[in-house]
Formats: structure tokens, sequence, C-alpha cells
């Protein structure tokens, strides 16, 4: 398992084109990148942006946010872990027989000494508690309903969950702290906080216990990303 040694500081390049991603890459030229390949980016890149981004001895993060039946997302799941990447996403809605199966998939897809560490999303960080109440239709407080997906999520196998920051201590304290937290809706003091709804410092999320933060348009749309990006791992080496 791909576990150790990862770059707490995930960069979520969320662009149009392979151009821009590398422009990215190229400009931060960090040795230890890591980097979250989302939706916009892998459909419209595909495979192979993953495979050169690889090239490059970068890390890589697949987020497509698994959610379909069963055996569909075992096929997907092995065919993202066959492309070496290091961590992947799954809806923790989609349940129990869902979630094993992406287990069994990235199992098969995966090389023997390295998979990929597979991460259920429980409720999105743009969402407010209102929403899920009202909208999603489950009731309670957003602690309760993250909790309880990311019991589902370890015993059904997988490595950790998506949360976010604030949630984590209670996490950690019922799965325990080996167990995985990426915490996205990180903003620095003074960035914009564009449609997440549930927010942290990069500070705040490490001192919560985050194992994992995602950092996306306060880096790649900010007018120096590498200024930014250094910012981050600064102020993230300032928590003991
Ligand atoms: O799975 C994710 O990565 C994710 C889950 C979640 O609950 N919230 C969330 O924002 N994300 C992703 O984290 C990134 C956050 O981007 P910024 O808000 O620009 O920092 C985006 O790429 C989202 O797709």
């Amino acid at each position: 398992m791909t576990t150790h040694k990862l770059n707490p500081l995930i960069i979520a390049l969320d662009v149009a084109t392979g151009r821009e991603a590398f422009g990215l890459v190229g400009q931060i030229n960090a040795p230890d990148l890591f980097v979250k390949v989302g939706m916009q980016l892998f459909y419209s890149e595909g495979p192979a942006l993953v495979h050169k981004l690889r090239e490059q001895g970068i890390k890589i993060f697949v987020d497509l946010k698994l959610h379909d039946i069963p055996n569909t997302v075992k096929g997907a799941a092995e065919a993202l872990a066959g492309m070496g990447i290091s961590m992947l996403t799954v809806h923790c809605a989609g349940g129990r027989a869902m979630l094993e199966a992406v287990r069994e998939g990235v199992e098969k897809g995966a090389s023997l000494d390295e998979r990929p560490l597979i991460v259920g999303v429980t409720q999105l960080t743009s969402t407010t508690e209102q929403v899920m109440n009202e909208e999603i239709g489950i009731p309670g407080s957003i602690e309760k309903a993250v909790l309880h997906y990311a019991c589902l999520a370890q015993s059904s196998g997988l490595d950790g969950v998506v949360c976010a920051a604030k949630e984590v201590p209670l996490i950690k304290r019922t799965c325990g702290s080996s167990f995985i937290t990426v915490t996205p809706g990180i903003r620095p003091a003074g960035s914009k906080r564009h449609d997440q709804a549930r927010l942290a410092s990069p500070q705040d999320a490490l001192r919560l216990g985050s194992d994992f933060l995602v950092v996306g348009r306060a880096i790649t749309q900010a007018k120096d990303p590498v200024a930014a990006y250094q910012a981050v791992i600064k102020e993230m080496n300032e928590v003991v």
C-alpha cells in the first residue's frame, strides 16, 4: 500500500488542459509533489496524462468519486489501480457492497507491492447541514452523518475518508488514528471561500489531525502559484 512518504499537501489540479497542469507542476517543481487529477482534467486528458505525470515521478490521486453498481465500480477501480496511482475516491453513499467491490477491484488491478489508498467521500465540503437535511434527505448533524459513513467505509475495507477538517477528531477517536483523513475545503487566511461551506486553514487542519490537505484554487488560481504553494508549506511546517 502506498501509505507512507506521501506529501501531506495534495494540490488539486482543477484545470482544463494538460498544458495548464504541466505548466503548474513545472513552476512549482517540488521533489515530492502529490497532485489530484479530478473529473475535469481526467475527462479531458484521460489516462495518458496520469502516465505522463507519473513519468516525472509525481504521485497522483485520481479523484473520480466512483458511485455506481458494484460490478461497474469494481471494473473502474481495477482500471484506475492499474495506472499506478497513489489514491482514489469513491462515494460512501453507494453502500457496503459497492465499497467492498472497489476494494476488490483495486486489489485485482494494482501491482503486488503498491496499491492505491482508497478513500470514501462522506459529505462534500460544499454541503451545509441544512442542504444535507433538506435537499439530500439525511436528518441530523453533519458530524453524525460523516461519522456513520466513516464507520461504514472502515468496515468495508477502505483506508480512510474525505471529510472536513473539523470532523477529523471524532473520526480518529472512533476509527483509530491510522484510519486516513483527507480534508479539502482548505483556505489559507485571506483567500476566497468560493463554493466551499466547511472550511479550515492549513494549520487548523493539521492540528485537528488531518493526514492529507487538499488545496486547489488557493494555489492554482493565485497570481503566483509558487509563492502560494510555499506559503501553505510554510504554514504547515509551523505546526509542531
Ligand atoms: O474528493 C475531493 O477531493 C473533494 C471532496 C470534498 O468533499 N470537497 C472537495 O472540495 N473535494 C475536492 O477538493 C478540491 C478542493 O478545491 P479548492 O476548493 O479549489 O481548494 C476540489 O478538487 C474538489 O473536487
